[in-house]
């Protein structure tokens, strides 16, 4: 066996101690002095971790199809009804064709374009509730605006309205969303201790806390499919969650293997709010806070917007495609702040290598997209946010330059690009037409934090607070 190096292990953990709070910059540092791929042991689990464009290249083109699938972990299980979702299935039959039935029927750009109204709606009462604030000179802490108005948005793709606060019956809606991605995203012992794990998870509450959320999400769930099933002009509805029952109506016929129930359905919604929201809200508040540092690229960005659009009062999806310099301003910040910056985990189908090293079937890999990202053997200045790099326009998304994929690449890559994309754009180009931002007083440029708080995305740990003032 020629196995990849890494840190020697301790009994029993294994290497977990030396994940620690941010696994991406630990296992960065790790790969400094072991090179660009490494083997750990996560408690009994052997994990490979790759760090540079070339290794991911080999993993996500290369041999794809022999590291596509997801590791059995027990929170994403739970919350799946048993791996009944897309994006924490492990691969099989199922899984693709539920990947094609979603990829068709629900990510497709003319599904995306359908609900363009929703967005452009929800951003207008983003911009009039700020405007509140300019008025008054007060800050407006921008995760937690940002962080509604991709829920609002999601709820009413996915649900056909919005739930806020406390007219959820099972307790605040987003405090249960807000839990059910802090379980998901939780690093938990029974996935890496397998005999003595359940019984550390019993022991510090976390069963305990899966089992609530569980039970939380399920009557949510069976609330709006029976409003759904209820609601007599079936017609009227077009919300995501119609769509997934009209599949349930008709799986046996069209969709051959896979048949389509209840469960199914709730997975998928579970999928997509966990995956959209955070994701998508985060890369905007990373963005503000990169441009509030950077007064030079903030004027820019903000002239290409306001020349482009002139009086018009508002950007809508059809002005994003000209304005260049915005869309480097996204990469540029995907770059230094990739909401997921290891990419979600994949398991080994079968042995293959890479840079010669072994590496065998169920074995765990990691991306790291977020090292990958900041190689200064890819990038000059890594550490600072120049979205001019992106000029010549030779990098783009779709996961064929692997010095830069925040969506991932090849068979497991993000569906939800474009939707992700799109609110993204939006909403920032929106955010820095209709205001000018400044820095709450007595703060200077350097005093932001840049903080990162890990989760089932990369967070800014702290609120970005800053004070609009009305422009146009
Ligand atoms: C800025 C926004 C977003 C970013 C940066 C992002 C990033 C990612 C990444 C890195 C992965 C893992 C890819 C891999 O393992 O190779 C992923 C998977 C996934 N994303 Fe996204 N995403 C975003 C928005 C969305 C949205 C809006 C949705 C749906 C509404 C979505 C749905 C999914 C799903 C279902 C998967 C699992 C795919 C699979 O395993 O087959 N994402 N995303």
């Amino acid at each position: 066996k020629n196995l990849p190096p890494g840190p020697p292990k301790l009994p029993i953990i294994g290497n977990l101690h030396q994940l620690g709070v941010l696994a991406h910059r630990s296992l960065w540092n790790v790969s400094k002095k072991y090179g660009p791929v490494i083997l750990l042991h996560l408690g009994a689990v052997p994990t490979v971790i790759v760090s540079s464009a070339e290794t991911a290249r080999q993993v996500l083109k290369d041999h794809d199809i022999e590291s596509c699938s997801r590791p059995l972990l027990v929170s994403p299980g739970k919350l799946s009804y048993n791996f009944l979702d897309i994006g924490f299935s492990p691969y099989s039959d199922y899984w693709r064709e539920m990947r094609k039935v979603c990829v068709l029927e629900l990510f497709s750009n003319k599904r995306v374009q359908s609900f363009r109204f929703i967005r452009e709606q929800e951003v207008d009462l983003l911009i009039d509730s700020i405007s509140d604030s300019s008025v008054s000179s007060s800050p407006v802490d921008l995760n937690e605006k940002l962080l509604s108005l991709i829920s609002s948005i999601t709820c009413r793709t996915a649900f056909g309205k919005k739930f806020q606060g406390n007219e959820f019956d099972e307790g605040n809606f987003e405090e249960v969303f807000h839990e059910a991605v802090a379980v998901v995203g939780a690093f938990t012992a029974s996935d890496f201790l397998p005999r003595v794990g359940w019984i550390i998870d019993r022991l510090t509450g976390f069963q305990g806390r899966l089992e609530k959320i569980f039970h939380h999400l399920d009557v949510f769930y069976q609330k709006v499919i029976d409003q759904h099933l209820n609601t007599k002009h079936e017609e009227d509805q077009h919300d995501i969650l119609a769509v997934l029952l009209k599949l349930v109506e008709i799986s046996q016929t069209e969709y051959g293997e896979v048949q389509f129930t209840q469960d199914h359905v709730k997975a998928i919604l579970m999928n997509i709010y966990l995956a959209g929201v955070e994701s998508s809200s985060t890369a905007i508040t990373w963005a503000m806070a990169h441009l509030i540092k950077e007064p030079r690229v903030m004027k820019k960005v903000q002239e290409e917007i306001r020349n482009c659009i002139g009086n018009k009062g508002k950007v809508t999806e059809a002005d994003i495609e000209q304005l260049k310099y915005l869309k480097m301003v996204v990469k540029e910040t995907l770059r230094l702040n990739p909401p997921g910056p290891l990419l979600l985990p994949r398991e080994t189908l079968s042995h293959f290598k890479i840079n010669g090293y072994d590496i065998y079937p169920k074995t765990q890999l990691f991306v790291n997209i977020w090292a990958i990202g900041r190689d200064p053997d890819s990038w000059k200045f890594p550490e600072e946010f120049i979205p001019e790099r992106f000029e010549d326009g030779s990098i783009d998304y779709k996961g064929q330059n692997f010095v830069f994929f925040p969506f991932g690449a090849g068979r497991r890559g993000c569906p939800g690009m474009n939707l992700g994309l799109t609110m993204v754009e939006l909403a920032l180009a929106n955010l820095l037409y209709c205001f000018d931002w400044k820095l709450p007083n007595g703060m200077k440029e350097e005093d932001v934090d840049m903080e990162e708080m890990a989760g089932i995305v990369l967070y800014k740990k702290f609120p970005l607070k800053l004070v609009p003032v009305r422009g146009q």
